[in-house]
């Protein structure tokens, strides 16, 4: 059936496929030699034309910004949009070894406004016992008004031509959507910290024989962490928390394979962009303990009062000698000191031993993960999952 007309020609684990036990594990195709790949773009409709977005530039990156701020991803209500920074942007977009050529845009050839963009950035990513080059592809986004002209499947694979031109052969997505054929699915859970406002945007409701200020005292959170020795991470701490890290990360099914480059560029403290505390012991001065989150703010669609939500991701947490309860209930204190109005936490790794507890409730937003050309042989629990996309 229409269902996944594009999706059915391409590389990916099938649903008819699904628990065919005679289908290997790994890549689905072999890599072709460079001269096999496709040397010149892939045709658009004739208003449109190709263009790679340097994020560099002020001004391209503020193209970017409110391509995304207006049309990116909303809710199943349309009552909130991602509003990535554009600092933000600048970090996802530029680990060690990105190529610009990955930040694909598409103008109208009249005005030149940009009215797509997709992009790639390399990874090494570990599947099992295999580490694998890989592209995590994302920023997938259409201006409303061209939508249903079928250009995301055109880029899609303009973009799959420029990663196979760098001999990657392998990629790594989500999607809010089913698409063929996750390899898990996941689940949003949010942390109230400013309940009144979640309430007032009509995120949050007041729970039955609920009043505001017995739900403001519900969520309400001491004003210091609990941990002796929790303190922000250093630039000098990088070789201890890769170690830490990479041991942590090893346990999974999917994880990345982080190395002191990538620890420093993805979880080195940057202002209204990333976040990452650590605990050192006062005693030993070992660092036994890390975690950390992102800021992704989302525009609140039609609130008198409110125009933005200030939400905070959790991304790689590890504990070997704090509880993982007391590190995140850590974290949640210091992201409410910083003033932000949700923490957001999918049920991936060991996630779910503290959602509970602290208080997040299950969000509606489902996450896919999916893997281009590359076969698993059955879906993974999302504990197995050791993998977080921004
Ligand atoms: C509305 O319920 C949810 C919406 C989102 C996404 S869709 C567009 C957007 O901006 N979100 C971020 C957000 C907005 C509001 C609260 C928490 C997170 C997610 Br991810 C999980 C949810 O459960």
């Amino acid at each position: 059936a229409k269902k996944h007309k594009f999706w059915e020609t391409q590389p990916v684990g099938q649903f008819k496929d699904v628990g065919d036990t005679s289908l290997p594990e790994g890549p689905i195709e072999p890599p072709t030699t460079l001269s096999e790949v496709k040397q010149e773009p892939y045709n658009l409709p004739s208003p449109y034309e190709w263009t790679t977005c340097d994020m560099d530039s002020e001004e391209t990156c503020n193209e970017v910004y409110n391509l995304l701020k207006n049309n990116y991803v909303e809710d199943d209500e349309n009552m909130f949009r991602f509003n990535y920074s554009k600092e933000f942007l600048r970090w996802a977009l530029r680990p060690p070894g990105y190529y610009k050529s990955w930040h694909i845009g598409v103008r109208a050839k009249t005005s030149k406004k940009l009215v797509a963009f997709i992009t790639g950035v390399p990874a090494r990513i570990r599947v099992r016992d295999e580490v694998v080059k890989m592209a995590e592809i994302n920023f997938l986004c259409v201006h409303k008004k061209l939508r249903s002209k079928r250009l995301a499947p055109v880029m899609i694979k303009e973009v799959t031509r420029r990663v196979h031109l760098e001999n990657i052969w392998q990629a790594a997505y989500t999607a809010g959507v089913v698409l063929p054929t996750p390899i898990t699915t996941c689940q949003y859970w949010h942390r109230s910290l400013n309940p009144k406002k979640l309430i007032d945007v009509g995120f949050s409701r007041l729970g039955p024989r609920m009043t505001m200020s017995r739900t403001i005292k519900l969520y309400k959170l001491p004003d210091q962490p609990a941990t002796p020795g929790f303190r922000k991470m250093e630039l000098r701490d990088v070789p201890a928390v890769t170690r830490l890290l990479r041991n942590y990360l090893s346990q999974f099914v999917v994880s990345p394979d982080f190395d002191e480059n990538d620890v420093e560029h993805w979880l080195l403290p940057t202002e209204d962009v990333i976040d990452s505390y650590l605990v050192e012991s006062p005693k030993t001065h070992d660092i036994t303990d890390f975690c950390s989150f992102y800021t992704l703010p989302s525009s609140i669609l039609g609130n008198q009062n409110y125009s933005i939500l200030k939400a905070a991701y959790s991304y790689y947490n590890v504990s070997t000698k704090t509880p993982l309860l007391q590190l995140m209930n850590d974290a949640l204190i210091v992201a409410k000191k910083k003033d932000f109005d949700v923490f957001n936490a999918l049920d991936v790794m060991h996630n779910e031993s503290f959602l509970k507890e602290l208080k997040f409730g299950p969000g509606d937003g489902q996450l896919h993960y999916y893997l281009y050309n590359y076969r698993i042989q059955n879906a993974l629990r999302t504990s197995e999952l050791g993998l977080v996309l921004l």
